[in-house]
């Protein structure tokens, strides 16, 4: 250290060179202020020139880098000359053909690195990792095996689903990086990669979106290969649904596919036959190729909507899944009130939509944004887009009355007064019938409300047909009851089995053997039931108490409409004849207290009081 300290302290001694005395030595460049430490130390420890060693690596530095890149890039061109490449993005549903496909594949896959996933929603979890929470939605395919094991012997059959259950078969798909597969004999490059995107086009955006990206590469400049393993991929998940109805919901501006359901027989919604009818045929018209080029031609947006309308329970969501299923389309279905769905996010979903589709919007008079903008009630509530919460002394008369009539499980009605409209209604009128949006697709909204709808959303053009949904009648009981008891022929395709235990099942009951005595009973039965007053939820509901007793529901009907008049009573809040003491107490009141009496108990009600 110390003979360092000196070196540096001490003037640089002139370089002495062993040159010919003719030619005079250059006398050594007197460093830079920033080199003069380097050079004083490199001098005194080697005796070396620092400034010629610099320059000397920089050289050979920047050659070797130059012929890495040269190298690099010709590599890159020879490789993209001789092989053939196709990216696949998460947008697309080519994404979830392959992923799907790739977790198929039990073998042939050469690599290390997996994303495995054992959750119930397998296909989020794989295709969007990180960014799906956890519902609690649990929506189970079909399985014949184990229908035909349960038909067998339930106690196996159920410590199996059980087993199952607790240890779900996890599935894997390459992670992030680039793996090797090999297909048909061909070696493929199968590259992952994920990209964050925020919302706003930033990438510190506040609420991202992930992108995923896959490319797979071939040798050879045909892309036969990769197009035949898309092709398959396709075809292996198309064919898992068969001809089962395939359900999307929306989830924060992209469809997700939930479940593939056995598609539900249009007669088993009872609904006005001429009505039922009328939109079945409505549809097959509009779905005919002929119709849409009489579209074209006359420049009319090629669309269709309807909407079903009517009290709780009453079959318009189970109509729209027997459409899908009659003419096998696939059902996606979105709720204005679902949270996170902002305007931006509704318009991509209505674009992003297939041709020869369902779209299902649920409970739109829930989403507060279908008022009718003239009516006082509007601008009472939504002033400003600010929902003005009620006054606690209950002063809004009409406010309670609706609440009555809506009953205790309404949600709608308290969703209207709480929260102020994310999705206004021009955002949701230019999703309909935007530019941009798809044609040849069929919107179906549903509502509790029709009257709460503004008559923009429900102007031809947007809205073709409206179709009341109403409680039972005499006709539809009648048509419920055959619907509920007629499948009792055993179905031959069914396996073995499922065969057998269908005959056990229908031994033991009393079921009704021939369509005439289905007939009679049906009609004794509709003839007990009062017309307009019980839904057809309700009424099922009844019906599955004798799923196997034809004849118990027959007998027993009459005593259940009595309890159910009774506790429909009840839940409408209990009145004076339930409580005679109360009712004599309460002789002397003048009519000023008794309305005082009512205003405060509608005030606790809203209360929750
Ligand atoms: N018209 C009907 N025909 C046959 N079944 C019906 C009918 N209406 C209701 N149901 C039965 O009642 C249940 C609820 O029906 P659904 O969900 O279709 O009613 P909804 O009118 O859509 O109700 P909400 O307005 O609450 O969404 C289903 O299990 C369905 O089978």
């Amino acid at each position: 250290t110390a003979v360092l300290l000196r070196s540096l302290s001490a003037p640089p001694p002139k370089p002495t060179f062993t040159t010919a005395p003719a030619m005079t030595a250059p006398p050594m460049a007197e460093p830079a202020p920033s080199f003069y430490i380097p050079s004083r130390l490199f001098y005194s420890l080697q005796h070396l020139d620092f400034g010629q060693l610099l320059s000397l690596m920089l050289t050979i530095g920047a050659t070797f880098t130059s012929a890495f890149f040269v190298i690099r890039n010709t590599a890159y061109r020879i490789c993209d000359y001789y092989t053939s490449t196709v990216e696949v993005r998460s947008n697309d549903p080519t994404f979830d053909y392959l992923m799907y496909w790739m977790s198929e594949q039990k073998q042939y896959i050469y690599s290390t690195s997996f994303v495995a996933s054992a959750a119930t929603n397998m296909w989020d979890n794989m295709l969007y990792p990180g960014r799906v929470k956890r519902t609690g939605i649990q929506i189970e395919e079909d399985n014949e095996e184990d229908i035909a094991l349960a038909a067998n012997d339930f106690n196996t059959y159920w410590s199996q689903r059980i087993r199952h259950d607790k240890t779900r078969p996890i599935k894997y798909t390459p992670c992030e990086g680039v793996h090797l597969l090999r297909h048909d004999g061909t070696m493929i490059s199968f590259k992952r990669r994920s990209d964050q995107v925020s919302r706003q086009g930033r990438k510190d955006g506040p609420s991202f979106r992930q992108s995923e990206f896959v490319s797979l590469t071939c040798l050879g400049r045909s892309t036969a290969t990769l197009r035949k393993l898309l092709a398959e991929a396709q075809t292996s998940y198309v064919e898992r649904d068969g001809a089962k109805t395939v359900i999307y919901h929306s989830n924060r501006g992209m469809w997700q596919r939930r479940a593939s359901r056995i598609a539900r027989d249009i007669s088993t919604v009872v609904l006005d036959p001429v009505q039922k009818a009328a939109l079945v045929e409505d549809i097959r018209e509009y779905l005919h190729p002929l119709t849409k080029r009489w579209y074209r031609e006359r420049g009319i947006p090629y669309r269709r909507g309807y909407v079903l309308f009517g009290a709780p329970g009453t079959g318009k969501t189970s109509l729209c899944l027997a459409l899908a299923g009659l003419f096998s389309l696939p059902v996606y279905i979105s709720s204005l009130n679902e949270p996170g769905l902002s305007e931006e996010s509704l318009s991509q979903l209505f674009t992003t939509l297939p041709t020869r589709s369902i779209l299902l919007l649920e409970d739109v008079d829930a989403a507060g944004l279908t008022h009718k903008r003239s009516e006082k009630i509007s601008s009472r509530r939504y002033s400003g887009g600010i929902p003005v919460s009620q006054s606690d002394d209950g002063d809004d008369d009409d406010e309670g009355e609706e609440k009555e009539e809506d009953g205790p499980g309404s949600t709608s009605r308290r969703s209207k007064t709480t929260r102020s409209p994310r999705i206004s209604l021009s955002a949701l009128l230019n999703a309909i019938d935007g530019i941009i949006s798809v044609e040849g697709r069929i919107l179906i909204m549903t509502t509790n409300h029709i009257d709460h709808l503004d008559s923009a959303l429900l102007r031809p053009g947007r809205i073709d047909m409206s179709i009341y949904f109403g409680n039972i009648t005499t006709e539809t009981a009648e048509e419920l009851y055959r619907s509920f008891y007629s499948t009792q022929s055993i179905d031959s395709s069914s396996p073995q089995p499922v065969q057998d235990y269908q005959k056990r099942k229908l031994s033991s009951c009393d079921y009704p053997t021939s369509e005439e005595q289905l007939s009679s009973l049906a009609t004794v039965f509709a003839s007990r039931i009062p017309s307009g007053e019980i839904s057809p939820a309700e009424m099922q509901g009844y019906l599955l108490r004798h799923k196997y007793r034809p004849d118990k529901a027959i007998a027993n009907i009459q005593d259940w409409i009595v309890r159910f008049r009774y506790e429909k009573e009840m839940r409408k809040g209990p009145t004076r004849e339930h409580f005679p003491a109360t009712a004599a107490a309460d002789e002397g009141d003048t009519e000023s207290t008794a309305r005082a009496r009512s205003k405060n108990m509608r005030g606790r009600k809203r209360r929750g009081g």
